[in-house]
């Protein structure tokens, strides 16, 4: 079984308007909500991909019980620990920009936590763990480092998606999959990376480490997938970006989706590609019939 964490999810408020303007009264045109927060993505790409997947992390208050029902009803399994205060809002405006104002988590006690690690405690070597998002502020920032020793006693893979110092400091735990896209990558090394070229003595390096697959994303510049035997370039898809959110988690589900029918790395990476970009020029996520579409249009070659 796939089981995603999402420590802070959030219900995502999407907002259309023509243009941003600071200091005065903005009215929208159009808007929407959505459950959101990385794994919570993840899961519910998976879902659009065929895979069943079970959602764990901390929720609470109104904007929690929006998540979980309409988790339960897109038949996604749902095993949340319940916190006191409201999960946060999201606020995602598109005007001639995206801006995006995440909000902050609401407070996770000892005794919360303690709850969601038995949870963790029961995966075995055949369950797949997705960590996903940022760490909420009464946790530690070392939190998926632990984890991901405590884990992989029991044989568990970890799938890594964070950014800053959680996954400067998890990147040492050696999960099985890591997802920077090129900034993430830039502050994890602590140089600027420009070009997937530039990413490639990082990404050997890593992989070195003991992480087995450094999947780096460049948004519409391609994307760089390295493991101990090889690193991968692919180009991606052209088209019209309609939503960004979700896209970065809508690659790493494409990813998951494919290794488990044990295609070759190249068609897992293709996929997941394809998978990213489907998502990113719909208004929400992607759909089957249009990751395998544009999944033409993904070309791999080697860097070396
Ligand atoms: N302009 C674009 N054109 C084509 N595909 C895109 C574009 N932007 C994003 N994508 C797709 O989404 C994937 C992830 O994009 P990106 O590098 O922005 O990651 P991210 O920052 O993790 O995403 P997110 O916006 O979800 O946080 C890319 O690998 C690509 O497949
Ligand atoms: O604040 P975090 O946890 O880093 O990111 C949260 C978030 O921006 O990520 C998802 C898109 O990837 C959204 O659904 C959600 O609002």
């Amino acid at each position: 079984m796939i089981y995603t964490v999402t420590l802070n999810p959030a219900v995502d408020y999407f907002v259309e308007l023509d243009d941003l303007k600071p200091g005065q009264v903005n009215r929208s045109r159009k808007e929407h909500k959505a459950p959101g927060g990385k794994g919570i993505n993840v899961s519910r790409v998976l879902k659009r991909l065929g895979h069943t997947s079970q959602t764990l992390g901390f929720i609470g208050g109104f904007t929690g019980d929006y998540i979980i029902n309409t988790l339960q009803e897109e038949d996604i399994t749902t095993s949340f620990v319940q916190v006191h205060g409201d999960t946060r809002i999201n606020i995602k405006m598109k005007g001639t920009e995206e801006t995006e104002l995440n909000g902050t988590s609401p407070e996770i006690t000892p005794n919360h936590l303690a709850q969601l690690i038995d949870q963790l405690d029961q995966l075995t070597e055949s369950d797949i763990l997705v960590l996903a998002g940022s760490v909420p502020g009464s946790l530690d920032d070392t939190i998926y480092t632990e984890w991901i020793h405590r884990v992989k006693k029991n044989g568990v893979k970890v799938f890594l998606d964070t950014s800053g110092h959680p996954l400067i400091d998890a990147v040492e735990a050696a999960p099985t999959f890591i997802k920077p896209n090129q900034h993430e990558l830039s502050e994890l090394v602590g140089t600027e990376i420009n070009t997937p070229e530039e990413a490639l003595p990082y990404v050997r390096e890593l992989t070195a480490k003991g992480i087995d697959y450094v999947f780096v994303t460049f948004a519409g510049d391609g994307a760089v997938l390295g493991t101990k035997e090889k690193v991968l370039f692919a180009t991606t898809p052209k088209g019209t970006v309609q939503n960004s959110v979700g896209a970065g988690d809508s690659t790493l589900a494409g990813f998951l989706a494919a290794s488990h029918k044990e295609v070759s790395l190249e068609e897992a990476f293709r996929f997941a590609v394809a998978s990213g970009s489907s998502t990113a020029f719909s208004k929400g996520f992607c759909e089957l019939s249009h990751v395998e579409e544009l999944m033409e249009q993904v070309n791999i070659s080697e860097l070396k």
